[in-house]
């Protein structure tokens, strides 16, 4: 590829998530890896069957509503909702074939959290994963940030990269969230307060059965 036709490739980082629900720290990790990395834009993407978690606690269609009502008015900031209009197990790698085949002109960057770094060897297809994208990984209390050696060898293998952003470790989960709601605690500061009323106005996580279970 010639450098002019280079420089016309957009740069959009994916932020995959359960997103049960979004907080602060997934806000603030979307715009330091946009700003860190001068992506054209970090597309959020709610996770429709997270594979190897636990049933989750809000459905679909809330998960959604509250990743929406987070980045509303949030420039840079796209909500997509590919992976709840598949059926069956969200895989990354399907979402990277199709967005690849939609946006030919894009270089995609998969963001995340150092948790699932160490735990990327695990998912389906991560091979193809690593030939298609950079990753842009972020520090997280509690978590290792080494990469697995098999990946390093796989992004480097198709001239990818491992971006390690710079911003601070914060000690923010949506574990801590749920947790704090059941307690009946403040959630001021950590997810933004168009979040906080969807939570209390559709009595979400206040009793501990999963989305989809009586
Ligand atoms: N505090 C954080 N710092 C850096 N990355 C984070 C942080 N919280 C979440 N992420 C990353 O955001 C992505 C989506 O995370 P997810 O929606 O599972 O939130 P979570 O807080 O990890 O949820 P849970 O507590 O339910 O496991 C993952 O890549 C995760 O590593
Ligand atoms: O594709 C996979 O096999 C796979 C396995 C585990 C996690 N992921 C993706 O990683 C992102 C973060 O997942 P989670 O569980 O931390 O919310 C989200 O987009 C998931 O779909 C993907």
């Amino acid at each position: 590829m010639n450098r002019q036709a280079k420089a016309h490739r957009a740069r959009i980082g994916l932020l995959g998530g359960s997103f049960d629900p979004i907080h602060c720290a997934h806000l603030e990790l979307a715009h330091s890896a946009r700003q860190e990395l001068g992506l054209d834009a970090v597309w959020l993407i709610p996770a429709g069957e997270p594979w190897q978690r636990d049933p989750l606690a809000a459905s679909p269609a809330q998960r959604k509503a509250m990743v929406q009502l987070a980045i509303e008015g949030r420039a840079g900031l796209l909500a997509c909702d590919l992976e709840l209009r598949r059926q069956g197990p969200s895989y990354t790698i399907d979402t990277l074939h199709e967005l690849q085949a939609t946006h030919p002109d894009t270089d995609f960057v998969f963001i995340l959290g150092a948790d699932q770094l160490s735990n990327l060897i695990t998912w389906n297809g991560w091979e193809d994963i690593a030939a298609r994208v950079d990753i842009a990984v972020a520090r997280r209390p509690g978590h290792a940030d080494d990469a697995p050696p098999a990946l390093l060898d796989a992004l480097a293998r198709d001239g990818h990269r491992l971006h390690r952003l710079r911003m601070d470790a914060i000690d923010l989960s949506a574990t801590r969230v749920r947790e704090r709601i059941a307690q009946g605690k403040p959630l001021a500061g950590l997810v933004p307060g168009d979040v906080a009323r969807y939570i209390e106005d559709h009595h979400l996580y206040s009793n501990p059965t999963p989305h989809g279970h009586s």
